[in-house]
């Protein structure tokens, strides 16, 4: 039963708030929002129960949300308690057998389950998945200087669509399959734009640590184009673990994505306000096509 409280300005602006979704919330009825949680996206339990809440939510107003998650810090974790060195060459792990063995122990079992238990605690159904189940995602070898890294070259979405139809949220570790049944790690990012594009996706959300795509200045850019992007890397001011997102932006909304949003997801229901209000959150890339309403 509702609670008898005196009514503030607070319950107002909920119920405005509520009321100016209705817009969005019919805008995104039946979309694909393929949403990559990144390992230092993920913070601490409440933080994890929070994302998880927003991504029921969605789900439960019709939106398909399809999670694909990363786990850098904690694969460092493991890696360095059982002795083992690990190397980055431009932003990927290079990934040797016993490495491998650690990356899908860690991705596959602990922190895909602790997405998955998360969005179950929160009344939501997930199925935990790699990109290896229902041969989802196949890979080549990326480099071979990365040794065991992945580039997706073909993904098959038929088992999402039976998810999605079933109303189950799919929460994807980032392995994929070589064409001679061997294993293969990628980047969480690349893992979620190769998705994204494969399913035509209305929105893909990388959310990292950072508020989003910063100039020169030190500022967050709220709307950038392609060629925009392209511009601030020239240039130095995109870096670092940015250069991966910006890369897997431009290939997803090459691929067919309409907008990618790079976004802090450590932010209070960041996903909720960048899809249902009218603030937005981050940085939204996209071609500069005419609007649809809203947000396009
Ligand atoms: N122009 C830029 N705008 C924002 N962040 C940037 C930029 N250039 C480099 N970065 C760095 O990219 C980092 C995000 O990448 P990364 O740490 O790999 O994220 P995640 O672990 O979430 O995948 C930020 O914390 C920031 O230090
Ligand atoms: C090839 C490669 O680098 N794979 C990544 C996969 C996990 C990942 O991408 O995790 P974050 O999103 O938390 O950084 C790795 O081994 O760390």
């Amino acid at each position: 039963m509702k609670k008898q409280r005196p009514m503030t300005q607070d319950w107002f602006a909920t119920a405005r708030t509520l009321s100016e979704a209705l817009p969005y919330l019919q805008r995104y009825a039946g979309a694909i929002v393929v949403i990559k949680f990144g390992g230092h996206a993920m913070g601490d339990a409440e933080e994890m129960a929070s994302f998880a809440r927003d991504v029921v939510l969605m789900r439960q107003v019709g939106v398909n949300p399809v999670i694909v998650h990363g786990g850098g810090p904690m694969i460092n974790e493991m890696l360095g308690k059982l002795n083992i060195q690990s190397d980055f060459v431009r932003g990927k792990r290079v990934t040797d057998a016993a490495t491998m063995e650690v990356v899908e122990m860690v991705l596959s079992g602990a922190v895909n389950k602790r997405i998955v238990q998360a969005i179950q605690d929160e009344g939501g159904r997930a199925v935990g998945l790699s990109g290896k189940d229902g041969g989802m995602v196949t890979c080549e070898a990326d480099d071979p200087e990365l040794g065991l890294v992945g580039r997706p070259v073909a993904v098959n979405t038929d088992l999402l669509h039976h998810l999605f139809t079933g109303g189950f949220i799919p929460v994807i570790a980032p392995l994929g399959m070589g064409r001679q049944g061997e294993t293969y790690n990628i980047n969480g990012d690349t893992a979620a734009g190769a998705i994204a594009g494969a399913l035509k996706a209305d929105r893909l959300l990388l959310l990292t640590d950072v508020s989003g795509v910063k100039n020169a200045s030190g500022e967050v850019v709220t709307q950038l184009s392609p060629a925009h992007v392209r511009e601030l890397t020239e240039a130095g001011v995109i870096a670092g673990g940015m250069i991966p997102k910006t890369e897997t932006a431009l290939a997803a909304i090459e691929g067919g994505v309409r907008a990618v949003v790079i976004l802090d997801g450590r932010a209070p229901n960041a996903c909720l306000l960048e899809l249902f209000t009218d603030h937005g959150a981050g940085s939204i890339i996209r071609n500069s096509a005419p609007q649809i309403t809203p947000k396009g």
